[in-house]
């Protein structure tokens, strides 16, 4: 007999796979020839579903990672893997699927739970679409409803000090270092060599919401909109990039947009809701 714990651990892995499923089925075209690949446990579903199509839809498709532990995933299923450093500047990935630790009613994203952010922020901007897949449970109107732990900041270790320092200025609630594997001595290390900092803000605003009509100093400390907060965060000097994943339309374009133009959820009762940008 499941214990209440596993039952909830069994949901959340078949809404993810559910929400994976369905995303693959609407925005992987046969006809596409560049895949990105995110990361994260929900991605792992992405994957199976693309390999279920079967050599006669994956043979004439690459597929891009973000980092280690995609490049491994895309290798085990036995895709054609290639890096997004080998992509011409002029040209453009089809699709792109990755998850997201939150996201919110303007498809505005959290990322880097698992301590990857940065190169899959490159990856989606490389991207004509960007797909979020992704369970009920990262669902929310406003990023840092659901998701508490702060926003991952990827930052060169020797400025973390600093960077939280700055960090306290702009109102995070107790930023810190995210420490490494339980037994393992040190800070968490990303695929990229550097540390990663969360800092937890208050609910972000969004242009629409009323408390977003007053300047930022005269709100309550840390309370920021989206876009407002990302525009701080990637000025401090030492943080290489944000997880937050933000723009003004979903349209993905040379510009560089990070947003999804579409995020799959896997509901709790087995359905799939999609939101579109
Ligand atoms: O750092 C990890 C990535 O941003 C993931 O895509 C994100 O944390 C979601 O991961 P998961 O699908 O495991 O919840």
């Amino acid at each position: 007999m499941a214990t209440a714990a596993e039952q909830q651990t069994q949901l959340v892995e078949t809404s993810k796979r559910l929400a994976a499923f369905q995303a693959v089925k609407d925005y992987l075209k046969p006809e596409y020839t560049r895949i990105g690949i995110g990361s994260g446990s929900t991605v792992v579903y992405v994957v199976e579903a693309i390999a279920a199509l079967g050599p006669a839809v994956t043979s004439t498709m690459t597929f891009y990672p973000t980092g280690a532990q995609s490049e491994e995933l895309i290798e085990a299923a036995g895709l054609r893997l290639q890096y997004i450093s080998k992509l011409p500047a002029d040209q453009q990935l089809d699709v792109a699927f990755d998850g997201a630790d939150e996201v919110d009613d303007d498809l505005n994203l959290i990322k880097g739970g698992g301590a990857c952010l940065w190169q899959e922020k490159i990856v989606a901007a490389s991207a004509r679409q960007f797909v979020c897949v992704a369970d009920f449970r990262k669902l929310s109107s406003r990023l840092g409803t659901a998701w508490k732990k702060g926003i991952p900041i990827e930052v060169l270790p020797m400025a973390a000090p600093r960077v939280l320092g700055e960090l306290r200025r702009l109102g995070s609630l107790d930023p810190r270092v995210r420490p490494g594997l339980p037994g393992k001595a040190g800070a968490c290390v990303t695929d990229n060599g550097l540390w990663i900092v969360d800092a937890p803000f208050p609910p972000l605003l969004l242009p629409g919401d009323a408390e977003a009509a007053a300047a930022p100093d005269s709100r309550p400390a840390g309370t920021w909109t989206v876009d407002e907060l990302a525009d701080r965060l990637i000025k401090i000097p030492g943080v290489a990039e944000i997880g937050l994943f933000y723009g003004k339309n979903g349209l993905q374009v040379a510009s560089g947009a990070q947003k999804p133009v579409a995020a799959y959820f896997g509901m709790a009762d087995g359905t799939v809701t999609v939101k579109t940008a």
